[in-house]
């Protein structure tokens, strides 16, 4: 079955197509979202939240990411259909130095990762680059970064004042620029994740980050309507009126492929 690389989701970004992407932790949820047309799946480290339990991502280590990439690795490629490409989040303390950074993005995409991706603004450039020179593919996930979360104050819409916004788009630049082949944006308002997508080369992929970005990703417990208690604004319930996982996969890249997800009411205006 034929893989979805980077220069597919580039070429999908030329053409204005928009592309989805959920979280996946292991095989059996992974090798449906392929089957269902998703074209790429976040190993995340919300599994922290979502699978162990936690209160946050810190806890989650290396080898935790390592297995659960393992695991969904095996699953896309057992699944039916094009494989989706594979992005693993880098936990918290695995990539403060570049070296400490290359050695664990490859213990990733030796568990069958095709991206890793870092949290951070434009301190991260000289680590982006550090990887991507040595053929380390590298996704920079800015804004409302989790990992960090207490010093932005909160899980916290991130950008609001024209000055904080100006930072978040010149920090996109720059780590487009330091060789970053794809950009993640999390809660951020729309024209912030409009106006990175229109000055980044390359596919940007948005959650909360308003209609604008190239592709838009969900946590896998959050559209299955998994998760318990208060949640973020663009949470879209998709098991409701539906009978089957599969059948919320398949209504969540079309309706992101047809630009009727996100809504309005899953953005922060
Ligand atoms: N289940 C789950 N879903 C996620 O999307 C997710 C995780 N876990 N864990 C890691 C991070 C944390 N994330 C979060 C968590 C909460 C909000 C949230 O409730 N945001 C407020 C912002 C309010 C404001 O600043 O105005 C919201 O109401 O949407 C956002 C992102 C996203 N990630
Ligand atoms: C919220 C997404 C983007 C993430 O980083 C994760 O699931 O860990
Ligand atoms: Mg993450």
């Amino acid at each position: 079955m034929p893989q979805i690389s980077l220069a597919t989701l580039d070429r999908l970004k030329a053409k204005g197509k928009r592309f989805a992407m959920l979280t996946a932790y292991d095989a059996g949820f992974a090798g449906l979202m392929g089957e269902a047309g998703v074209a790429s799946v976040l190993v995340g480290d919300s599994l922290g939240m979502v699978v162990q339990g936690a209160g946050s991502t810190a806890a989650v280590t290396m080898e935790d990411m390592v297995y659960h990439t393992g695991c969904v690795a095996r699953g896309v490629a057992a699944g039916e259909g094009d494989v989706p490409l594979i992005v693993a989040d880098m936990p918290l303390g695995s990539y403060y130095t570049p070296e400490d950074a290359a050695r664990n993005a490859a213990r990733l995409l030796g568990a069958g990762a095709n991206v890793v991706k870092l949290e951070g603004g434009a301190w991260l450039a000289d680590t982006v680059r550090f990887l991507t020179e040595r053929g380390l593919p590298v996704c920079a996930h800015l804004g409302l970064t989790p990992q960090t979360a207490d010093m932005l104050g909160g899980y916290k819409v991130q950008g609001r004042d024209a000055a904080a916004a100006k930072r978040i788009v010149d920090d996109s630049l720059a780590l487009d620029a330091a060789g970053a082949r794809l950009l993640l944006l999390e809660c951020v308002p729309d024209a912030v994740g409009a106006a990175v997508r229109e000055g980044a080369r390359v596919p940007v992929i948005g959650i909360g980050a308003g209609p604008g970005t190239d592709g838009q990703v969900l946590v896998l417990h959050d559209m299955l309507n998994v998760t318990r208690g208060r949640k973020a604004r663009f949470v879209k319930n998709y098991m409701a009126g539906r009978d089957s996982v599969a059948a919320a996969f398949r209504a969540f890249a079309e309706e992101v492929e047809s630009g009727a997800y996100p809504a309005p009411e899953h953005c922060y205006g």
